[in-house]
C-alpha cells in the first residue's frame, strides 16, 4: 500500500459524512478518493484502501459486505448493529485475506473515557441506568453508544456477581422504565439543541455517582475517524470498538 491512504466516505452528503470528507481532505497521509451517498454505485470505491461508512442502520451491512468483498477495509460509524448482524459481517470479514473492519459505536475520546469509567464503578453499585439526548434526526435509539456501555456494565456487573438491578415496577403499561440492554435500564431522549450526550448514573446506600460527557459539535468524532482509518489499514479482522485502538 502506498504510504498515503486512500479513503472513500460513503453516505458523504450526511451530518458526519460531510464532517468526515472535510477530515480526511485535511490529513496530511490521507487522499479523498471518493464520495458515495444513497444511489450511487459503489464499485471499487475509488481505488480506496479504507471506507469511512456512515450511513443508516438499515444500509450498513449490505455497504460493508461490497467494501469486504472489494477488499476494502472500512471504520464504521453507523450504529444500530445488532449481535446477530455483526456475527454475519464477523464471517464475511474472516472469509476476507487482509480485510480490516472497526465498528465504532462512538469515535470520540470523551465518549470512550466515559464508557471505561462506566465499566470501572459497575462493580461497585448496585443501581445503574444509562440515559442518553440525541438530536431529534437520529433515526435509531438506543444509541449504539448507550447499547455498548450498557452491555460493558453488565460484564462489569456479572464479573463481580453482581445481580439484576433492584426495581420493585410491577405496573408498567407505557414503557415508562425504558429499555433494557443486557439487564441494564436504557433511557433515550430526543431534543432540538442537541448533538450527542449520555450520562451513566450509578446509587448504592447514601450516594450517587454520574459519569457524564457531551458532545456538543460533530468535529468532536473526527480525530477518532482519522484514528480508526490509520489503524484499520494494518488490523486485519473485525474489531468492535475504537478503544482497542487507543489502548483503553
Ligand atoms: N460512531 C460515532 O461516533 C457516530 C456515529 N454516528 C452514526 O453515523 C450514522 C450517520 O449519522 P448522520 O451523519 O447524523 O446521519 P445523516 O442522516 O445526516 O447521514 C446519513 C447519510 O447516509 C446516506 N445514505 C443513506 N442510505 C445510504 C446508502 N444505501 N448508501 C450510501 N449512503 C446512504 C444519506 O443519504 C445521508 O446522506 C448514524 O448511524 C449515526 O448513529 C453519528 C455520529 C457519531
Ligand atoms: O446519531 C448520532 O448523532 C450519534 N450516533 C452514535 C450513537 O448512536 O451512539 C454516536 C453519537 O452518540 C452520535
Amino acid at each position: 500500500m502506498s504510504e498515503t491512504i486512500k479513503v472513500a466516505v460513503i453516505g458523504a452528503g450526511g451530518r458526519m459524512g460531510s464532517e468526515a470528507a472535510k477530515a480526511v481532505e485535511a490529513a496530511s497521509d490521507m487522499e479523498l478518493v471518493g464520495r458515495f451517498d444513497v444511489g450511487d454505485e459503489l464499485g471499487d470505491l475509488g481505488g480506496a484502501d479504507v471506507a469511512i461508512e456512515l450511513t443508516v442502520p438499515d444500509a450498513s451491512p449490505g455497504n460493508l459486505a461490497h467494501c469486504v468483498a472489494q477488499g476494502v477495509s472500512a471504520v464504521v460509524g453507523t450504529t444500530g448493529w445488532t449481535e446477530e448482524k455483526l456475527a454475519t459481517l464477523r464471517s464475511q470479514v474472516d472469509a476476507a485475506d487482509g480485510v480490516g473492519v472497526l465498528i465504532a459505536p462512538n469515535f470520540s475520546i470523551g465518549a470512550l473515557l466515559m464508557m471505561k469509567f462506566a465499566r470501572e464503578a459497575a462493580a461497585f453499585y448496585e443501581s445503574v441506568e444509562v440515559v442518553e439526548i440525541h438530536h431529534p434526526n437520529k433515526v435509531d435509539a438506543p444509541s449504539g453508544t448507550a447499547a455498548h456501555t450498557a452491555r460493558a456494565i453488565a460484564e462489569g456487573r456479572r464479573e463481580a456477581g453482581l445481580g439484576d438491578v433492584p426495581d420493585a415496577t410491577e405496573h408498567d403499561p407505557d414503557g415508562a422504565r425504558g429499555a433494557r440492554v443486557d439487564g441494564i435500564p436504557v433511557h433515550a431522549i430526543r431534543m432540538r439543541g442537541r448533538v450527542a450526550h449520555q450520562e451513566v448514573q450509578f446509587g448504592a446506600e447514601g450516594e450517587a455517582l454520574t459519569i457524564r460527557h457531551d458532545s456538543f459539535e460533530r468535529v468532536s468524532f473526527m480525530p477518532g475517524v482519522l484514528t480508526g482509518v490509520r489503524n484499520v489499514v494494518t488490523t486485519p479482522g473485525l474489531t468492535v470498538g475504537l478503544e482497542n485502538f487507543l489502548g483503553l
